[in-house]
């Protein structure tokens, strides 16, 4: 069963991830399948403590906002506990049933929290009753980010996979205009936040969304894992002493543990230069997201400042 799940991991995941989910697999098939479970915090002793839960908390988007680095630095509390691997249940494999999902979930003690990344959910349109359904509790973050640097930061992963794909200006504007922005380009659609958070709150109170500012968490991480611990009810325990600006990678990166050799920047495909894009087509797009970033503001009580 875990095996299954890890084969469908995050396509754009990191070499980090990659490292991870690749011991998880080899001790999986040495059927060392309770130490698997720890090998992201280097234990090397069998765990069957604890329980597996559905998760407390779950990371639902945005895809490119910075939800990977958001996830990795929360794994470094001792209170949290989290699937490196993106399951999307919610989205793709919701009838496999909620018993599957519980179990993809690291084994927890009492007082800490069992989290899970899919950045998809944000924009799945049954996603909102689906985790109502699992519990009405559930909290939820969301990273956001500037929606054109983020169109443009999808559009770099598709062309990393595909060299073919045609140029930006081409997928961002309706066939006939050239003035018209395509909204039915995911890329773009994404970008519509307050759309997308209109659907959740259907569902849950604001009171049980957390807003992640994807650019704050680049210039001033140990400040947004604060309000990240604090709307979780953790400790802050995460603080500044954790980062460093690595200056080659240009990101924040966790500082080394005494003794380790584990990579603490996050791999290639985080952080990767965006193509050149046309001053005129940005503007355009983020004339185009204006109204909707003005509405996502007052929906959130947050100006993210994208303007
Ligand atoms: N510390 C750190 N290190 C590296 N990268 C960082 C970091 N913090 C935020 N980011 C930004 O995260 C962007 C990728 O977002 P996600 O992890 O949400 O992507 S994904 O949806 O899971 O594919 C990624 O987007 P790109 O710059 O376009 O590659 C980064 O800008």
């Amino acid at each position: 069963m875990i095996t299954f799940c890890l084969l469908h991991i995050d396509q754009h995941s990191d070499s980090w991830d990659v490292a991870y989910i690749g011991q998880v697999q080899q001790q999986i098939a040495n059927g060392e399948r309770a130490k698997a479970e720890d090998v992201d915090n280097n234990i090397s002793v069998f765990n069957n403590f604890g329980t597996k839960k559905f998760p407390q908390a779950i990371i639902i988007g945005v895809k490119k906002g910075g939800t990977r680095a958001l996830l990795e630095f929360l794994r470094i509390h001792p209170d949290v506990r989290a699937v490196g691997a993106e399951p999307h249940f919610f989205d793709r494999f919701y009838e496999k049933g909620l018993e599957w999902y519980r179990n993809l979930m690291p084994r927890t003690l009492d007082g800490q929290i069992t989290m899970e990344k899919t950045p998809s959910y944000f924009v799945t349109k049954e996603a909102p009753r689906r985790v109502f359904a699992m519990s009405r509790q559930t909290k939820l973050i969301v990273v956001v980010r500037d929606p054109v640097t983020r169109a443009v930061s999808d559009y770099t992963q598709t062309l990393s996979k595909n060299p073919g794909l045609p140029t930006f200006q081409n997928l961002v504007f309706k066939n006939s205009s050239r003035g018209l922005i395509d909204t039915s380009w995911s890329a773009v659609r994404i970008g519509i936040y307050a759309k997308h958070l209109e659907n959740w709150l259907q569902f849950f109170p604001l009171s049980r969304l957390l807003f992640v500012s994807g650019e704050r968490l680049v210039t001033d991480p140990a400040g947004e894992m604060g309000r990240v611990q604090d709307f979780l009810g953790l400790k802050r325990v995460i603080t500044d002493k954790h980062f460093y600006f690595n200056q080659t990678k240009g990101f924040p990166c966790l500082k080394k543990p005494e003794g380790s050799s584990r990579q603490r920047c996050l791999g290639k495909s985080k952080g990767r230069p965006h193509p050149h894009i046309s001053p005129e087509v940005l503007l355009r797009l983020r004339d185009f997201y204006r109204p909707f970033n003005l509405k996502f503001y007052q929906m959130t009580g947050q100006d993210f400042g994208w303007d």
